[in-house]
């Protein structure tokens, strides 16, 4: 590195990190990155604990197409069920969350000028024999929705036979999609505007957070 360049980065008080780093480079080269154990054990536990205790208190509803203002409950679609977050009004579990994923809104704000203004997640329960056909984040009528995070918060013990695979569909892959299973703690990064991808159905009960990093 030129002495300047050093400089300038200490100056900016820039300290790379590698965990981010591979994150980024996937996302440059193929439009998503899959990270395992972005959160462990422990905190799984936390936010599966959560969702559980907010889904048994029935505080989750039928997920919608369209967007907020125009949503239409299409059971052939999606069959899953969403409980959005509010991070003005976080337990334990929230703050788990976002204390994560906002230290990466930050390194990606910094290192890349993402402009990641805003952000919206949810919980997801999808019951037995649901899934989510082929479709495009944008498809929300959201047109700053930038980068896509999903976060399991299964089982240890999530088996092939359980389906619920997560399929990126990719031109960059030989067989045109990727299959990724819903491993606790694993969390998935993709490009909103530009993959296409679905969930296949599942025959136990998948958890999960989904969002939206959002432009502007
Ligand atoms: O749960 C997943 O793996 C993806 C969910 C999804 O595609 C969505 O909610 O838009
Ligand atoms: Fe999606």
């Amino acid at each position: 590195m030129l002495q300047t360049e050093e400089v300038l980065f200490e100056q900016l008080d820039f300290k790379e990190i590698p965990f981010y780093e591979n994150i980024i480079s996937d996302l440059l080269e193929r439009k998503y990155s899959i990270v395992d154990n972005f959160f462990s054990g422990e905190e799984v536990a936390i936010m599966r604990k959560a969702l559980l205790e907010k889904y048994e208190e029935d505080n989750f509803k039928k997920a919608a197409i369209g967007n907020k203002t125009n949503e239409v409950i299409q059971k052939s679609v999606r069959g899953d069920f969403i409980l959005w977050m509010n991070e003005a009004d976080a337990g334990e579990a929230e703050n788990t969350y976002f204390g994560k994923v906002n230290s990466l809104i930050d390194y990606l704000n910094r290192t890349c000028f993402m402009g990641i203004l805003t952000k919206e997640f949810h919980y997801a329960v999808y019951p037995e024999g649901t899934f989510y056909k082929r479709h495009l984040d944008t498809f929300q009528n959201d047109g700053r929705r930038k980068l896509s995070m999903v976060c399991y918060l299964n089982d240890e013990n999530w088996k092939p036979e359980n389906g619920g695979e997560l399929t990126i569909y990719s031109d960059k892959e030989a067989s045109g999609e990727v299959n990724i299973y819903p491993l606790p703690g694993r969390v998935v990064i993709f490009e909103s505007q530009e993959l296409e991808h679905e969930v296949k159905p599942v025959k136990v009960p998948r958890f999960s957070i989904t969002g939206w990093l959002k432009t502007r």
